[in-house]
């Protein structure tokens, strides 16, 4: 068994950095750990134009320390308002990599977006095939009669599937997927124009995580965990060698009051403990050959980015994980607070 593993430094296509305290906060976790990320738009407001993503752009490059070749790639926020001229602006700005779409009401900070694909963003996304842009779901309808642990599925039945038979030039990356369903559809789409991110708590845990001895908070996340056998899916599906699938980590901090409370938000913080829970995920399956292919070159092929050149070890040294990271502004707890983790990563 390894004891110590070199891979190319990996990506992050999924990630939320939020703004102002909390981005000062945990940019350190993703920047030292990771060469470039796919920033998230469901800030408050969102960032729905070119100007905001540049702005916020320059925001988190603020935030990094002096010498980090950490490089944020951002999106833009798909609204019903959305211009195909929008799209040619992000493209031009050189800066934005993704345009993504939260069904309204569907997760944290989606109150107001798109209420009909279809019918409001057609010519958008027919613009985003002409430049090549990729559309980022998060993939869940939001009809409360549609069960919660059903919603990723009827989401591929009723809006991906008919997207894509109508614009098959589209890119599309389905978002922090979660069920089988989802690995078999984005397992039968065409290589290079419809991959997945997997985050590692739905690699790692299922639903019962939620309820282990009481209700868990922070193994809260949308889309919501789901059963064993979903799990074992998506294992397989990433640890299959497939070009289709590649690291997202969906790390979404909250501060710890507003997870430990009546109404808990939605998000678990996994940056400190991405790389050790994916090392961990690719060595239970006797796959630590596909590691790098998914952490460090799909991602990049799919978005035809190359691929990084500097490199990151991870050794097979116990650690615990922080049982929370304390700020001016107050706590984070990261996944897996308190518990030991086999893998430790460094940047070589
Ligand atoms: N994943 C989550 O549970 N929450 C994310 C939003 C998202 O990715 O859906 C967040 O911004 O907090
Ligand atoms: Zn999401
Ligand atoms: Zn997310």
């Amino acid at each position: 068994m390894a004891e110590e593993l070199i891979i190319t430094l990996p990506d992050d296509w999924h990630l939320h950095l939020r703004d102002g305290d909390l981005l000062q906060a945990v940019a350190p976790h993703s920047s030292s750990q990771f060469g470039r990320a796919i920033v998230m738009p469901n800030l408050k407001p969102p960032i729905t134009t070119t100007a905001a993503a540049v702005a916020y752009r320059d925001s988190i490059m603020k935030t990094l320390p002096a010498g980090s070749n950490f490089s944020p790639l951002m999106t833009l926020y798909l609204t019903d308002k959305t211009s195909p001229e929008e799209i040619k602006l992000a493209r031009r700005s050189g800066i934005v990599y993704g345009v993504k779409l939260y069904p309204a009401g569907a997760t944290t900070n989606s109150q107001d977006e798109v209420t009909d694909l279809f019918g409001k963003c057609l010519a958008v996304l027919e613009e985003m095939v002409e430049q090549n842009m990729p559309l980022l779901v998060h993939g869940e309808v939001t009809d409360p009669k549609i069960d919660i642990f059903d919603r990723e599925k009827v989401f591929i039945e009723t809006i991906l599937q008919p997207l894509i038979k109508r614009l098959p030039k589209l890119k599309v990356v389905m978002e922090h997927i979660t069920t089988k369903d989802a690995a078999d559809f984005v397992a039968s789409c065409s290589e290079g124009f419809v991959a997945a991110t997997v985050t590692p708590q739905h690699l790692l845990l299922n639903r019962n995580a939620i309820f282990q001895g009481g209700l868990q908070p922070h193994n809260y996340c949308l889309p919501v965990l789901k059963r064993e056998t979903h799990r074992q899916a998506i294992v397989s599906a990433v640890t299959s060698g497939s070009k289709r699938f590649f690291l997202g980590t969906d790390s979404a901090p909250h501060e710890k009051q507003c997870k430990e409370s009546s109404c808990g938000c939605a998000g678990i913080y996994n940056a400190p403990v991405a790389l050790s829970a994916y090392t961990k995920v690719f060595e239970e399956a006797g796959a630590l050959d596909k590691l790098e292919a998914f952490t460090s070159f799909n991602g990049p092929d799919f978005y035809g980015l190359p691929r990084n050149t500097s490199r990151v070890k991870l050794a097979k040294t116990p650690w615990k994980v922080p049982e929370s990271f304390s700020f001016s502004f107050g706590e984070i707890v990261p996944m897996f607070a308190g518990e030991t983790l086999d893998w430790q990563p460094s940047l070589v």
